[in-house]
């Protein structure tokens, strides 16, 4: 089929290039003149494990195209999927001013019938308002064509965005239209090989859902959290309470794992917008502001950990040097919109410390957010950044952090401790070799070997 993608974001470009790799003919589409240069080029705007590959492949076989001319793609393909931002407006609501302008591009150029499906997260009620649009600038052209607006949620994970969209666990289409439905199934039928995975429901449910999914999952994450300062209170190792939890199928593993809270650009911003959203429509929704408020406060607790380490032993941040593992949100990816990093980074910055920092491969995007400053560097390894730090803050779990060489870390690091915000290491292990290890939701570990600290 020939399709078109507005937004060549994580969702646009991760979905146009899937499609086009499944047999599909795809035209992405943005408003962004160097990405789509890039792109052209072949290079990629995102890290994402698996998607260079893809696109170039894709490319070269003549079905994924770029270009930032919208009434092309609008006049090209029968169906347009919609996968563009929808930022946080000020009062937590989504800002659907990207949307929208696409639901107008559309309507300005569309000469036949087009099916346009909504891939972006947006509040129950969006898919009305697109087709408000619609009919209005239609009417305005005095046009008169058939559509169909479909909600589409999304699913990916960002750092196995190409596998997620691979291979989706559900695929939700939220309409009540007939032709719309045959050709969503039609446009999915190569992923939906194995068993059914096509979710049909009406608009509004399909909208919900989304937010529903994010929310869930947000609030395991901040239940978690929660149960972590219970635990560390009370001298329980949280790492354990999880194990015994998870191991009850009603429960589960996944999504159950304490830290640093939950960031990235979708769970801040999705919870947030449905709070608002249920506010809107006169309910307060207690535990989501409860999953929040948690969060909120999670994530400046690591900072709380270590500034009062210093602080129980008369000492301040001031003149400190903090060695910090990892920048993106989430390992795999570059991303660090909504990172808890930059909550770390602000406050040690505040508190008079200088960070000397290292991301596999978040840094061009670190330097780009932070630009140059005299309290950040940013080195090329993890054990760069060990070299005449006073102690070591770890914030995302990168594959390559995990096996340390311990010996190394109390060499290098003049206060010889380690605040981990992931849990990574086996407390027992980083004390025996001389350091101590002060991590979420477990007792301090520290010299000499098998000492319980008081927590800090
Ligand atoms: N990032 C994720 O993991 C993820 C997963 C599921 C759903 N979502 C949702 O998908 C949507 C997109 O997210 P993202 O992370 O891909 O965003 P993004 O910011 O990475 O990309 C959005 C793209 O849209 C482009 N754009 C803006 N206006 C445009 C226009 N008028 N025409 C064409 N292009 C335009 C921007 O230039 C940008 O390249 C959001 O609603 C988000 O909540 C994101
Ligand atoms: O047990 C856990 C799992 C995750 N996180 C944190 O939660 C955030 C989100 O992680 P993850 O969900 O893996 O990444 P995202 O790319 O933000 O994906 C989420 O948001 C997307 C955008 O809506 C959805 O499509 C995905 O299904 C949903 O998982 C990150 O800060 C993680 O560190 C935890 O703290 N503990």
């Amino acid at each position: 089929m020939k399709v078109t993608v507005f937004g060549t974001g994580y969702v646009g470009l991760v979905q146009g290039a899937v499609l086009a790799d499944a047999g599909h003919h795809v035209l992405c589409v943005d408003v962004d003149a160097d990405k789509v240069a890039g792109l052209q080029a072949g290079r990629m705007p995102i890290h994402e494990p698996g998607l260079e590959a893809l696109v170039h492949r894709t490319q070269q076989l003549g079905r994924l195209d770029f270009t930032t001319d919208a009434a092309e793609g609008v006049r090209r393909s029968p169906v347009i999927f919609l996968a563009v931002g929808t930022p946080p407006d000020e009062d937590g609501s989504a800002d659907l001013q990207y949307v929208l302008a696409v639901a107008r591009t559309i309507a300005t150029h569309m000469d036949g019938p087009r099916t346009v499906i909504n891939k972006s997260t947006v509040p129950v009620g969006t898919a009305d308002k697109v087709a408000q649009v619609l009919r209005q600038v239609l009417a305005e052209r005095g046009a008169d064509h058939v559509f169909d607006v479909v909600s589409n949620p999304e699913f990916l994970k960002e750092g196995a965005a190409v596998a997620d969209c691979q291979r989706p666990d559900r695929i939700i289409v939220g309409t009540d239209s007939p032709r719309a439905e045959a050709q969503l199934r039609e446009l999915y039928a190569p992923f939906n090989r194995n068993h059914d995975k096509i979710v049909v429901m009406d608009v509004k449910s399909a909208e919900l859902t989304k937010y529903a999914a994010n929310a869930m999952l947000a609030t395991k994450i901040s239940f978690m959290n929660e149960i972590a300062n219970i635990a560390e209170r009370m001298g329980a190792d949280i790492e354990a309470v999880r194990r015994g939890i998870g191991s009850d199928p009603r429960i589960g593993y996944h999504f159950i794992y304490p830290g640093v809270g939950y960031g990235g650009s979708c769970f801040p911003k999705d919870v947030k917008a449905l709070i608002h959203t249920a506010q809107e429509a006169g309910f307060e929704p207690t535990l989501l502001d409860a999953v929040e408020a948690r969060n909120r406060a999670q994530r400046e607790v690591l900072f709380s950990k270590i500034s009062a380490h210093y602080a129980a032993r008369g000492g301040s941040l001031a003149g400190k040097t903090v060695a910090v593992w990892g920048l993106a949100f989430k390992p795999n990816t570059d991303d660090m919109r909504e990172a808890p990093s930059r909550n770390l980074l602000q406050a040690l910055w505040q508190a008079g410390a200088t960070v000397q920092a290292h991301d596999p491969v978040a840094m061009a995007e670190a330097r780009r957010i932070f630009g140059e400053r005299p309290d950040l560097r940013l080195v090329d390894s993890p054990m760069a950044a060990l070299q005449g730090a006073d102690c070591l803050a770890i914030v995302t779990e990168w594959q390559s952090f995990r096996v340390p060489d311990f010996d190394e870390l109390a060499q290098a690091l003049t206060d010889r401790i380690v605040f981990d915000g992931r849990n990574l290491y086996d407390p027992a292990v980083v004390a025996r070799h001389g350091l101590t290890y002060v991590s979420i939701g477990r007792p301090v570990r520290g010299e000499p070997a098998g000492d319980w600290l008081n927590p800090v």
